[in-house]
Parts: structure tokens; sequence; C-alpha cells
């Protein structure tokens, strides 16, 4: 079983439009509305391919009950704790190009007991996890040591953490070890306080969270593919893609073919960017199913090229 945890979880708006004109009336050519929030969508990723997962998520207001609504629809089971505050709603615009722009509210304040009790489901709900997938942005009320407590607690119940955060929630947690740590290449270069032009500088930022504390480093190159660095040294990974759709989700898909593929090794690497590549070819956050998946079309390999430039630069 695979246990999620999303201290901020969003209602996901989708619009695609011809062209992002600022400051004119943009008509939309189609939207869709997706529960979402980084573990939400790792819990879709990893109930579409069939294994048990359980999302823990603050819920509150309106939007909160949608969130709830739509993955009750896709038969995901929830451990929700009621906040008073009204969940966010997150809005994405797509353009035909593959431009995508990302609009993130800020999400509701946490009061304290919603803070404890937060803490407390996910310690209830943590037996029998294979993993916990610690994701996302922290709401306002948590402080940035939050996702370090989660995982000092979590370590002692016996349980495995993969983290996907980024700034000081993500530099606080490495002292406790996470066993996975995925960031994009921009919260890597943010980590580590320097841009990436290459995948070496990459390589070397990953090595640096290791040396923070993080076990392994699982980062996500956008188009590039992934990388994976632990103790076994470097791999890297990458796949074809024909069109991009919408990338909104696709690290969260990757993370969850990372952690179905059981979270350690080239071979979880390339279930990874199977499921990175096959995310980005669908519409919204909507996550792929096994039959999306090419997996013969990854290559992994130990031989990193490391001098290969970024196609999108991290400053
Ligand atoms: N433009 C692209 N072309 C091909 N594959 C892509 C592209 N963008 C993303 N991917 C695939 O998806 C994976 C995850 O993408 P990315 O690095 O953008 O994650 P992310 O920034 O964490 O995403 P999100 O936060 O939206 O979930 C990549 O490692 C790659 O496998
Ligand atoms: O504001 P955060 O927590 O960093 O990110 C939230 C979010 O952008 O992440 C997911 C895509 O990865 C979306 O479902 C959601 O809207």
């Amino acid at each position: 079983m695979i246990l999620t945890v999303t201290p901020n979880p969003s209602l996901d708006r989708t619009y695609e439009v011809p062209s992002l004109d600022r400051g004119e009336v943009v008509r939309a050519t189609g939207e869709r509305m997706d529960p979402g929030g980084k573990g939400v969508n790792v819990s879709r990723a990893v109930a579409a391919a069939g294994v048990r997962t359980v999302a823990v998520l603050p819920l509150g207001g309106a939007p909160g009950a949608l969130v709830a609504q739509l993955l009750d629809e896709q038969g995901i089971e929830v451990a929700p704790v009621p906040v008073t505050g009204q969940t966010r709603s997150n809005i994405a615009v797509a353009e035909p190009d593959g431009t995508l722009t990302k609009i993130n509210a800020p999400g509701p304040e946490l009061a304290e007991r919603e803070q404890e009790s937060l803490l407390a489901t996910v310690g209830e709900r943590s037996a029998g996890a294979d993993w916990i997938a610690c994701c996302g942005s922290l709401p306002r009320g948590l402080e940035p040591s939050w996702y370090a407590e989660l995982v000092a607690r979590a370590h002692a119940a016996g349980a495995r953490i993969a983290l996907d955060t980024s700034g000081p929630a993500l530099l606080a947690a490495l002292a406790e070890r996470p066993d996975v740590v995925k960031p994009n290449a921009e919260e890597l270069a943010e980590a580590v306080g320097r841009p990436l032009a290459t995948v070496g500088d990459a390589v070397k930022a990953a090595e640096e969270l290791r040396e923070l504390g993080a076990r392994a480093v699982l980062a996500s190159l956008g188009a590039d593919g992934q990388l994976l660095v632990d103790d076994a040294g470097a791999h890297f990974a990458s796949a074809p893609v024909d069109a991009v759709r919408s990338n909104v989700g696709a690290g969260d898909s990757s993370l969850a073919g990372f952690l179905i593929a059981g979270g350690t090794g080239p071979a979880a690497l390339a279930s990874a960017v199977a499921h990175g590549a096959a995310a980005v070819q669908l519409p919204g956050s909507v996550m792929p199913s096994p039959s999306d998946l090419v997996p013969d079309a990854v290559t992994v390999t130990a031989d990193v090229p490391l001098d290969r430039v970024l196609t999108e630069p991290a400053a």
C-alpha cells in the first residue's frame, strides 16, 4: 500500500485556449476539473496501476467537498482531515504549442488543532504502508519543519518516505534522511543555490542533497528525462514523446511509477520515466493507465550524459 500526504490539495481547473493574450477575454475551447495536489496525483496514478493507495489530505468548504467527490468517483480511498478554511482552486491554461501557465492559490491556513489532526491521521493510516509519499507545498500555518517532523515520525514507525517538496521545507527535511526526494530541475537548483545548465550539474546537485541527508535523489529534468542518484551511483533515463499536451502532474505520475516499481534502482527509474512520458501526452493532470505506458521506449544508462545541455536550464 502507498500512503500519500498532501497538506495543500487543490481543485485543479484546466482551460485549453487558442492563445493566452494578456488583458483580453480569452475563450477556452476546452475545460476540465481534476482533484489535485501532488500527493493526490500520486494516489491517482498508483490507483490507475491497480495498486492500493490511501490519500491523506485536509479538505474544507465546497471545493474540498468536490475534491472528495471526484476522488470517490475515481475509486480512491481518502483519509480526510476536515478543516475550516476552503480548499484552494488552482488554474492551468494550456496553449496548443504545449505552453502551460499555472496559477496556484495559497490555500487555507491550518489552525493548530488541524495541523495536529493531520499528523495524527498520517500516523493512524501508516500501518502497512510500503511507502509514504509526502508531496507538495505547505499551506499557511505549517512551519517549514513540518515535513521533517513527519519523516522522523514515519521512520520511527518503520515506513519508507518519498518526499516531493521544495525550498526551506525540503532543506529542513533532509536531515531526517528521507529515503528518496524528487526535485525537478528548478527545485534542485534552488536547493543548492546555483543554476543548472547540464545533466552533469544536476548530478552534482543531487550528490549535494545526498550529503545533506537524502538517501536517494530522483531528479526530474522535464523533456530531458530523469536522473537517479543513490548508493549505486548515478543513472539517467529518458523516453521520446511525440507531443506534449499537459505537463501538470507529470512529476507526480513519475514518482508514482517509481514507487510502484519498488522505489529503488534503475528499473524503478525506468518506470518513473515511462509514467512521466505517458502523463505529458494526456490532458490536464490525467494520470496514465498501464495501457498508456510504452516501457520499451525508455532507455536507462549508468553512462550519464554529463555534458548534455538541459533543454530548459534551471536558474
Ligand atoms: N516536455 C517533455 N517532453 C517529454 N517528457 C517530459 C516533458 N516534460 C516532462 N516530461 C516527463 O515527465 C517527467 C516529469 O516532468 P517534470 O520534470 O516537468 O516534473 P515536475 O516539474 O515535477 O512536474 P509536476 O510538478 O507538474 O508534477 C520528466 O522527467 C519526463 O520523463
Ligand atoms: O502548490 P504546490 O503544492 O507546489 O503544487 C500544486 C500543484 O500544482 O501540483 C500538482 C501538479 O504537480 C497540481 O495538481 C497542483 O495544482
